[in-house]
C-alpha cells in the first residue's frame, strides 16, 4: 500500500508560524435499517477502505448497527463529532442496481429508505462467514501406549486412521458410539483438534438437461422467453394461459435460457410455503433444487441462503415477495406466477405490492420480467392490450385435456337441508365421483367451524375485545379465535351478556362444519381439511399433497390454500361451498378478486385424462361473475370490469392512495384525521374522501380512520401527500400509514 497520510502538499512553503489545518476526516454516508428519514455520516478510520455498498459496523447511540455505505458523507455534521466506521464485513457489496432500487421503492412506497433496506438486511449475520467447526484427527502416536483400549475407542481410532477429520458427533455417529468416547480420547491427546471450514457444495441446476417435448403453442411461447433473455434488455411480459396449459413448463424454459447465459433468475410465487410440486418439478427439471426463500426458513438457513445469493453460488431463487429484496449481483430474469394474487401486496410495515416493484427491478436492473397468470389482474390485462407489456398466450390444456364444466347451483330452488350446506345435486355429484373411485374438492374460503356465535337469547355476537371482528369458532382446537389479533379463548358454554346456559349457537359454515356434514353424509370416504390450521409448515404440507397424489384422499375440504398451483390427476369434481363470499361489500375489486379465485380452484378439476366437473353453490347466479365463469368468456367480463373502472377513472386508469390513521387513544386519531382532512389537497382533477371510520375501526386494540385521495393517472400523488402530511402535526402515540395503490379497503 501507498503511504498517503502527508498532510502537507509538497513544494509550497508557509513560513514560520503557520499551522496546517488537520485533514478533513474522510467520511461517507451510511443507511441504516431503521425508519430514519436519512443515511448518516461516519468517518472512514485510517486503514480501511469502503465504497458505496459495503457492508458496515457502526455506532449509533450505545448501539452497533449494520448499515450499507450509501454515498459520498453530506457534510453537514461537524467533523469532531463524526463517529468512526467499525468495521467492514467481508461479504460482496451490495450491487449498485440494489440500492437504487431501494431508494426508488421508498420514493415510490413513501417510507423511509432505511425501513425498506431492513427488508433487504433481514438476514442479519448473513454478513459473518459460517463459523468454523472443531474437527478431530490423530494426534500424537506416544500417547496411544498410556491408553486403556476399549473397543468403541478402538473404532474411532480406525476411522481416523483411514478418514478425514471429522466433528465428534459424526464420528461418534460412524464409530457407533457416544460423543463421550471421542472426547476422552481427544482429552487424553490421542486425538487433536482442527478447525474446519464449511464449504458449500451446492447443486447447480443444470440447465443443458432436456425439457419435455413442447406442443406447438408452448414451444412459440418459450422460444419467445427465450428470445427476451437473449436480448438482456428491459421488457415485460404477460405469460397467460388456461389453467392446466403448460404455462411453468413454458417458463421452465425461459429459466434455462437465463442459466445458459449466466444469470441469476428470481421466481417469485404467492404461497412459497405452499409449493411443495413446484419444488419437486423443478428439481426434475433442472436435477437440483432451487434456493428458497420465505418465513419458514430457520435462522441459519436464511443466513446461508442471503450469503449464496449474494456470492453468486444461488443462481435460481424460488419465493415469496421479500426475495425480491435480496442482494443478486447477475440477476437476468424476474417470473411471478399467479401475478394477479393479492398476496403479492404487504400490507403492514412498507407497504408496497411486490408484482409492481418487480418490475421497477427489472426495468432498473434492465432485464426481462414474466407475470404468469391464467387470469391476469386487470392492470397486467389492460399493460398488455395496450401494448406496454408484451403477450404470450396458451389457449388450450396440455394434452388434449379439456376445460372443466362449470355448472351453478341455485341454492334458492336447490336449497340444502336445514343446518345443512352442501346442496342435494352437490351431493349428488360427490356420490358419482366416489363411485367412479375419483377424487372431490370442497372449496370455502372460510377458516374454522363457524365465523359467528350468537346468543339464542338474549341476541348477543361474541366479538373480539381488541378489533372490529367477530370470533370464529374452531371447534376441532376447541377455541374461539380472532382471525386478526392473537385473541383466542376456550369455547363457552355461558353466553358471557345474559349467563343463560346451552344457548350459544354457531352461525354459518367454516370449512370444519363441512367436513363434519361430509362425513354424515359419507362416513366411508377419506376426507381430509386442507387450511392453514391444519396444515402448518412446509412438511405438513407436502405429507398431504403426497397422499392426495397416491390417492389416500377421496375428498379434500379447503380453503385458498388449497386453491393454488396443485395438480392432482384424480381429481374431478370441485363444489364451490359459497361462490357469493367475497361478491360482497365495495371492494373496487371483489369481482375481480372472485373471478380470480374460481377459476383457480375450478382448475384444479379435471386436469388429466378424466374430464372435470365444477359447481358453484350461489344465491345470485345471474351475478355477471359467476355468468362470466360459466360462460367461459373470460374476454367480455374484462372488458366490462375495465369499462367500469375507466368510467369512475378507478385504478388502472386513474390514481389511489390511502391514508390510514391509527393509535390507541380514539380522540388524539380523530384529531390528526380531521386536521387530515382539513388540509387535503382537493382540486378540479383530485379528490379526497374521508375521513371515516375504517371498516375495521378498531383492528389489534387500535382505532383506525381512513383517506382516500383520488387522482389522475398523469398525476404523481407522492409529492402531493407529502406536502400534505407536512402540514399536519402527529402526536407521537398516533400513526399516519400511507398506502399507495391500495388493495385493501379495510
Ligand atoms: N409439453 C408437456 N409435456 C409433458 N407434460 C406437460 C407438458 N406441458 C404441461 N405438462 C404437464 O401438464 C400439467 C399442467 O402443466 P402446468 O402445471 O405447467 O400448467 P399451468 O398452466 O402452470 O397450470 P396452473 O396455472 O393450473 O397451475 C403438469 O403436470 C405438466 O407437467
Ligand atoms: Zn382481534
Amino acid at each position: 500500500m501507498v503511504d498517503q497520510g502527508s498532510s502537507s502538499a509538497p513544494g509550497f512553503d508557509f513560513g514560520d508560524g503557520w499551522e496546517a489545518p488537520p485533514p478533513a476526516p474522510r467520511r461517507v454516508s451510511v443507511l441504516l435499517p431503521l425508519p430514519l428519514p436519512e443515511a448518516y455520516d461516519y468517518k472512514v478510520p485510517a486503514g480501511l477502505d469502503v465504497a458505496p455498498g459495503d457492508y458496515v459496523e457502526v455506532p449509533l447511540g450505545p448501539r452497533h448497527l449494520l448499515g450499507v455505505v450509501w454515498g459520498p458523507g453530506a457534510g453537514e455534521v461537524a467533523d469532531g463529532k463524526l463517529r468512526p466506521i467499525a468495521q467492514r464485513f467481508d461479504v460482496p457489496p451490495m450491487p449498485e442496481v440494489q440500492r437504487r432500487f431501494i431508494d426508488w421503492v421508498a420514493a415510490y412506497t413513501m417510507a423511509p429508505p432505511g425501513a425498506v433496506l431492513r427488508m433487504a438486511l433481514s438476514a442479519i449475520g448473513g454478513m459473518e462467514p459460517p463459523k468454523p467447526v472443531t474437527a478431530y484427527r490423530l494426534g500424537d502416536p506416544g500417547r496411544l501406549a498410556e491408553l486403556r483400549m476399549t473397543p468403541a475407542r478402538r473404532r474411532v481410532l480406525d476411522l481416523l486412521a483411514d478418514g478425514p477429520p471429522r466433528p465428534p458427533a459424526e464420528l461418534a455417529l460412524d464409530a457407533g458410539c457416544g460423543v463421550g468416547v471421542v472426547r476422552g480420547l481427544a482429552d487424553a491427546g490421542v486425538l487433536e483438534p482442527v478447525l474446519l471450514h464449511p464449504t458449500r457444495d451446492l447443486p447447480l441446476p443444470d440447465w443443458s438437461l432436456p425439457g419435455p417435448h413442447l406442443s406447438g403453442e408452448q414451444a412459440a411461447g418459450a422460444a419467445a422467453l427465450r428470445a427476451r433473455v437473449a436480448a438482456g434488455a428491459f421488457s415485460a411480459t404477460l405469460l397467460d394461459g388456461v389453467t392446466g396449459s403448460g404455462k411453468t413448463e413454458v417458463y421452465f424454459e425461459g429459466i434455462a435460457a437465463a442459466l445458459e447465459a449466466g444469470k441469476q433468475v428470481l421466481v417469485l410465487l404467492p404461497e412459497i410455503a405452499l409449493s411443495a410440486q413446484w419444488l419437486e418439478r423443478f428439481a426434475l427439471r433442472f436435477g437440483a433444487p432451487p434456493h428458497q426463500w420465505h418465513s419458514d426458513l430457520s435462522g441459519a438457513q436464511r443466513r446461508a441462503t442471503w450469503r449464496d445469493v449474494a456470492t453468486g453460488a444461488a443462481r435460481v431463487v424460488v419465493g415469496a415477495r421479500s426475495a425480491l429484496f435480496l442482494p443478486y449481483p447477475e440477476l437476468g430474469l424476474i417470473l411471478i406466477d399467479e401475478e394477479h394474487d393479492p398476496s403479492f401486496k404487504q400490507e403492514d410495515g412498507v407497504i408496497y405490492n411486490a408484482r409492481d416493484m418487480a418490475v421497477a427491478r427489472a426495468h432498473l436492473a434492465g432485464i426481462p420480467i414474466v407475470l404468469v397468470s391464467a387470469t391476469p389482474s386487470l392492470e397486467s390485462a389492460i399493460n398488455a392490450e395496450a401494448h406496454r407489456y408484451g403477450r404470450i398466450d396458451l389457449p388450450a390444456r396440455h394434452g388434449g385435456a379439456s376445460m372443466p364444466e362449470m355448472k351453478l347451483i341455485d341454492l334458492r330452488l336447490d336449497r340444502p337441508p336445514r343446518n345443512r350446506w352442501l346442496a342435494p345435486s352437490l351431493v349428488q355429484a360427490l356420490t358419482e365421483t366416489f363411485a367412479s373411485g375419483e377424487q372431490g374438492m370442497l372449496f370455502l374460503n372460510r377458516r374454522g367451524y363457524a365465523p359467528l356465535t350468537l346468543c339464542r337469547n338474549c341476541g348477543h355476537r361474541l366479538q373480539c375485545p381488541n378489533c372490529t371482528a367477530w370470533l370464529v369458532e374452531h371447534r376441532l382446537a376447541g377455541k374461539l379465535q380472532c382471525h386478526h389479533c392473537d385473541f383466542t379463548v376456550k369455547l363457552l358454554d355461558v353466553c358471557p351478556s345474559c349467563g343463560a346456559e346451552g344457548s350459544l349457537t354457531a352461525c354459518g359454515p367454516g370449512v370444519e362444519r363441512i367436513a363434519e356434514e361430509v362425513t354424515q353424509l359419507f362416513p366411508d370416504q377419506r376426507t381430509a381439511l386442507m387450511t392453514s390450521d391444519s396444515l402448518v409448515g412446509p412438511h405438513a404440507i407436502r405429507e398431504m399433497v403426497r397422499r392426495v397424489q397416491d390417492h389416500e384422499i377421496d375428498l379434500l375440504i379447503g380453503t385458498q390454500v388449497m386453491a393454488k398451483g396443485h395438480h392432482f390427476p384424480m381429481l374431478t369434481l370441485v363444489g364451490v361451498v359459497d361462490a357469493d363470499l367475497g361478491l360482497g361489500g365495495g371492494d373496487l375489486r371483489a369481482a375481480e378478486r372472485t373471478y380470480q379465485l374460481l377459476q383457480q380452484v375450478a382448475g384444479r378439476a379435471g386436469r388429466a385424462e378424466r374430464p372435470g366437473r365444477v359447481f358453484l353453490q350461489t344465491y345470485m347466479p345471474e351475478h355477471p361473475v359467476l355468468q362470466a365463469l360459466v360462460s367461459g368468456d373470460r374476454d367480455s367480463f374484462y372488458e366490462r370490469e375495465a369499462e367500469e373502472r375507466h368510467i369512475h377513472a378507478m385504478p388502472p386508469f386513474g390514481r389511489l392512495a390511502a391514508l390510514i390513521v391509527s393509535g390507541e387513544e380514539e380522540g388524539a386519531v380523530e384529531a390528526v384525521a380531521r386536521a387530515l382532512g382539513r388540509t387535503a389537497p382537493r382540486s378540479e382533477t383530485v379528490q379526497v374522501l374521508g375521513p371515516a371510520p375504517a371498516p375495521y375501526a378498531l383492528l389489534r386494540g387500535r382505532h383506525r380512520r381512513r383517506l382516500l385521495l383520488k387522482a389522475p393517472r398523469a398525476v404523481s400523488v407522492q409529492p402531493l401527500i407529502a406536502d400534505w402530511l407536512a402540514r399536519v402535526e402527529v402526536p407521537g402515540t398516533v400513526r399516519v400509514q400511507v398506502d399507495i395503490d391500495p388493495y385493501s379497503f379495510l
